[in-house]
């Protein structure tokens, strides 16, 4: 049928940490006394159990267990999770199955089993390679443990490994930034996300900001930084994320494309297709402890036809490529008069280039992109 061609992920979100970073939004807690962490993972699979009534018949094309630090689930946990994910839902066979971990929780043992277990991917959140960055963003590892945990996961032999550093930090210069994007090269990841230190405010960077490298600082470092990972064979296909030629993240790739996934887990988003063309999004409990008595759905509901549009573009237009034009048919269930009078805006703006097959968008575009995106909504 029409939609099954849309394909579905699964996110399963693991909302523990050792210790809550500063500059950190995301749906994280600190472990004050050790969770069951067997208990959460047997809710994962209810909480899907639930969720897959919404997608009969289909099957998962990638997996991303993200945190949170996912990594201090033990292998034995993950293997339990991803043996019964299958028992609720096919996976497909060649499907990309990333785990998230942080340089001080993992060793030999724990890689090897998560290997074993399934994980085809790693990805590794290393953030800096100098001490000083990493003690002034919060971190409990060390520059060692960094290189240790990167080396581990090339050693493995994976489909794919990724390495997240992040840039404009306080007190960084240039060289500064340059130099972990070196170590980074040195480790080789086919994958490397670099992403900029936003400051949000429900974060104590938020309600004590630190002081970071000016406009044009911050200019330079990507600069620099962007050119230095092209010279190394690194394609930058969204914003902050990098890869070798045909290594990029699958799972990302899925989300940018306004495909389907399911969220499992605390604080999880989902987004559902269903056969008459309405989409629904899904969004989970984000505290574990009304999580964990089985209050897994806060709320659901189905996007309206007009902002469909706009959610496709603003998906869409992230990644550096083409937009076929058949997909934005195939997943908003809108034809493609829908936004002619829109995209002929755009191209009078020099923010689009059409061809019969898709939409491009032009440097111009990329510079002005919410402008871009606000003539959709
Ligand atoms: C959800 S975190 C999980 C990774 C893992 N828990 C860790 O920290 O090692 C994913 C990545 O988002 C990035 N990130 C988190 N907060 C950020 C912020 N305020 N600005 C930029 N990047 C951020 C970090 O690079 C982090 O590794
Ligand atoms: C930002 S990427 C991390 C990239 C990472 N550095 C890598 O390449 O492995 C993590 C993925 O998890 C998804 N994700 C993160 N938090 C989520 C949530 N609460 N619900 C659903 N998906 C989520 C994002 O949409 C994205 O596709
Ligand atoms: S950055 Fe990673 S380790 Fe730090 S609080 Fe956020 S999820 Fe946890």
């Amino acid at each position: 049928m029409f939609q099954y061609k849309i394909p579905i992920s699964l996110y399963i979100h693991m909302p523990w940490c050792v210790h809550k970073c500063p500059y950190c939004d995301f749906n994280s807690h600190t472990v004050k006394k050790i969770p069951d962490y067997e208990a959460y993972i047997d809710n994962l699979i209810k909480d899907l159990q639930q969720d897959v009534v919404m997608c009969p018949d289909r099957s998962i094309h990638s997996i991303f267990i993200g945190g949170g630090t996912p990594s201090l689930f033990s292998a034995e946990l993950i293997a339990k999770l991803l043996t019964k994910v299958k028992q609720v839902i096919p996976i497909n066979k060649d499907a990309e199955i990333t785990i998230e971990a942080n340089p001080n929780s993992v060793d030999v043992d724990r890689f090897n089993g998560y290997q074993q277990a399934g994980i085809n991917r790693i990805s590794i959140g290393v953030q800096s390679f100098q001490a000083n960055k990493l003690k002034n963003l919060g971190r409990i590892h060390n520059p060692e443990e960094a290189i240790n945990a990167g080396t581990l996961a090339h050693n493995l032999n994976l489909r794919s490994f990724n390495l997240d550093l992040m840039h404009g930090l306080p007190n960084q210069s240039i060289d500064d930034a340059l130099y972990d994007l070196k170590q980074a090269i040195e480790i080789a990841p086919p994958h490397l996300s670099w992403y900029q230190l936003t400051i949000e405010p429900n974060t104590l960077f938020g309600s004590k900001p630190p002081v970071l490298p000016d406009d044009d600082n911050l200019w330079e470092i990507y600069q620099q930084g962007h050119q230095l990972l092209t010279d190394h064979g690194y394609q930058q296909y969204e914003t902050s994320a990098y890869a070798k030629p045909d290594f990029q993240c699958q799972h990302n790739l899925n989300y940018w494309r306004f495909g389907d996934y399911l969220g499992i887990g605390c604080g999880a988003h989902g987004k559902i297709t269903r056969s008459n063309g309405e989409i629904i999004r899904t969004i989970k409990t984000r505290h574990p402890r009304g999580y964990l008595e089985g209050r897994y759905l806060d709320r659901s509901y189905i996007v309206a036809k007009e902002e469909l549009p706009f959610e496709f573009f603003m998906n869409r237009f992230r990644l550096f490529e083409i937009v076929p034009k058949h997909e934005f048919e195939q997943r908003t269930f809108l034809p493609l008069q829908a936004v002619n009078r829109q995209i002929n805006f755009a191209i009078e703006k020099n923010y689009l280039i059409e061809s019969e097959y898709g939409w491009q968008v032009t440097e111009q575009g990329k510079l002005f992109l919410n402008s871009l995106l606000e003539i959709f909504l």
